[in-house]
């Protein structure tokens, strides 16, 4: 059975350090997803993100979107039907509004994994150290979207794999016994 990772949680928590960790160690190819926010220092189009300006954002054929801290942001069905075409398991970053939506939308196939940390003061410090800019990172911080996604939503919280990304080799470790129980699942 096909399944996509839906990898999600608050801004810093290392979604995205996941996803690509996913797929230098598992060869688990990435959803790139759509957005009209500007590419950070070394994003690439295609790549990161497909950056988009609003008028071509209009135009795309979304699974779903969202308003995330002043940019939106969006996931296309073909988006996922390439990434499927390349591997039964792939991955998506989303936030958590997508993250319910791709659960509800997908059902089994949808394997949400919500990240978190144990000191949430050490996202800002995490944004920082990842070069993002001193006056979005503060817009960030007092988005609703950063209020909200503070803990699990109780939609997500019943099946999603919790996972504290304190430590990267207590994340790696605990991303082994995941896949590892997704794909005995799926041999079943
Ligand atoms: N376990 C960890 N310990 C320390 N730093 C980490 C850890 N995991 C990720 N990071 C670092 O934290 C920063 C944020 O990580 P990442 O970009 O993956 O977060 P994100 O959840 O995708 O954020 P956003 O939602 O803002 O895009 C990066 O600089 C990354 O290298
Ligand atoms: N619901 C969706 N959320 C998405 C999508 N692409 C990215 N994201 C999430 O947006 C925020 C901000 O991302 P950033 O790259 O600007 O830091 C983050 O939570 C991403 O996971 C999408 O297509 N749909």
């Amino acid at each position: 059975m096909k399944k996509v990772l839906v990898i999600t949680g608050n801004t810093g928590t290392g979604k995205t350090t996941v996803a690509d960790y996913l797929k230098r160690h598992y060869d688990i190819p990435q959803v790139i997803t759509h957005t009209t926010r500007a590419p950070r220092q070394g994003e690439l189009d295609g790549q990161d993100y497909y950056f988009e300006t609003p008028e071509t954002f209009q135009r795309l054929h979304l699974l779903e979107h969202v308003q995330y801290s002043y940019a939106a942001y969006g996931s296309s069905y073909e988006g996922l039907e390439r990434a499927w075409q390349k591997a039964p398991v792939i991955s998506i970053v989303l936030d958590t509004a997508g993250a319910i939506t791709y659960q509800k939308a997908l059902g089994a196939e949808a394997v949400v994994l919500y990240l978190t940390i144990g000191k949430t003061g050490l996202l800002a410090e995490r944004l920082l150290a990842r070069g993002d800019d001193p006056v979005k990172v503060q817009a960030r911080l007092n988005s609703a979207e950063y209020q909200r996604d503070l803990a699990i939503p109780k939609e997500l919280a019943q099946r999603a794999y919790v996972i504290k990304n304190d430590d990267w080799k207590a994340t790696e470790q605990r991303l082994g016994a995941i896949i590892s129980e997704i794909i005995t699942k799926q041999s079943d």
